[in-house]
């Protein structure tokens, strides 16, 4: 199978030259960068110091040579390929994030000709944890429900998208309109908290590769559920996993619950 990925350059797409070197059934066969960036012409393993004979690009065109395309990049990143994804009849994982209500409507407007991917992480864990707060959050109704990430000092946007999806997966479950109840960040007198928002919490420092805990804050006791990032390689794995899906579907907007069957 060829795999284009967009975004190569950075620290996901250095992760995908090597998880792609690792596969049997996969190769790299065309690597998208930013416009102007320094990796652009340059091997596409060479910030890894791999030799991969793939030579980034800056052209879109480059999606021809592939069978499926994984992007991790910026939302400007995203949406430059996705025209071209739909006219060369691409399917796309996308794992980027950040993306605002516009842009996730192209997106959804994509999947109406190409299966499409979109996965805030694609670890198998966090996945799973999707599910196990999802359930928690109706075992415990009137519970206060905070959510904490932390990442490295380079993410660029916050909350992350896992939390985000997290406190998604929270709002559906209580049968609740996320965006009327996610109270995103604090600061200032901001009186007492009203029952049954979902607070958020960002911090950012060192190379955190990523934490998310979600809690249930009751009166007298409070349930936890973490995840922890120790390397970036559970998500590159979860994204080949997704892409080797994607190919067989039929255009549509499908989630890593679906690559991996975890029931919602
Ligand atoms: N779904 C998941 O499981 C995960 C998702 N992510 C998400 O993936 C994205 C990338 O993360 P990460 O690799 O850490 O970030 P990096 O900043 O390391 O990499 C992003 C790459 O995208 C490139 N880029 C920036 N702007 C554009 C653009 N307009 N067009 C094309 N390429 C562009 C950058 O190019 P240049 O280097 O030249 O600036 C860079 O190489 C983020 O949104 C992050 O939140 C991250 C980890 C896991
Ligand atoms: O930028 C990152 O690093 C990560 N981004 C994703 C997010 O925003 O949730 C996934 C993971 O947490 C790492």
């Amino acid at each position: 199978m060829k795999v284009a990925v967009s975004g190569i350059c950075g620290r996901m797409g250095q992760m995908l030259v090597k998880a792609l070197a690792a596969a049997k059934d996969m190769e790299l066969s065309a690597a998208l960068g930013r416009v102007g960036s320094a990796g652009v012409g340059k091997d596409a393993g060479a910030p890894s110091g791999i030799a991969t004979g793939v030579p980034v690009s800056d052209d879109p065109q480059e999606l021809r040579k592939a069978d499926v395309v994984i992007d991790f990049s910026r939302p400007e990143g995203t949406l430059a390929i996705l025209p071209e994804c739909v006219r060369l009849k691409k399917p796309v994982l996308i794992g980027t994030t950040g993306f605002d209500a516009a842009e996730k409507k192209a997106i959804e407007e994509a999947s109406r000709s190409i299966p499409v991917i979109l996965a805030p992480n694609t670890s198998v864990g966090v996945n799973a944890v999707f599910r196990l707060v999802s359930e928690a959050a109706r075992l415990l109704p009137d519970t206060d429900v905070e959510i904490v990430e932390m990442h490295h000092r380079n993410k660029v946007d916050a909350p992350s998208g896992t939390a985000l999806e997290m406190g998604r997966c929270i709002a559906r479950a209580r049968g609740q309109d996320f965006d009327e109840v996610a109270i995103l960040s604090r600061e200032g007198h901001t009186g007492p908290r009203k029952n049954g928002t979902i607070g958020f919490a960002a911090l950012r420092g060192g190379d955190v590769v990523g934490i998310h805990k979600v809690i249930f804050a009751g009166t007298g006791e409070r349930v936890e559920i973490s995840h922890h990032s120790t390397t970036r390689e559970g998500y590159a794995d979860g994204a080949l996993v997704g892409a080797r899906f994607l190919v067989n579907q039929a255009a549509g907007l499908y989630s890593m619950a679906d690559v991996l069957g975890i029931p919602r």
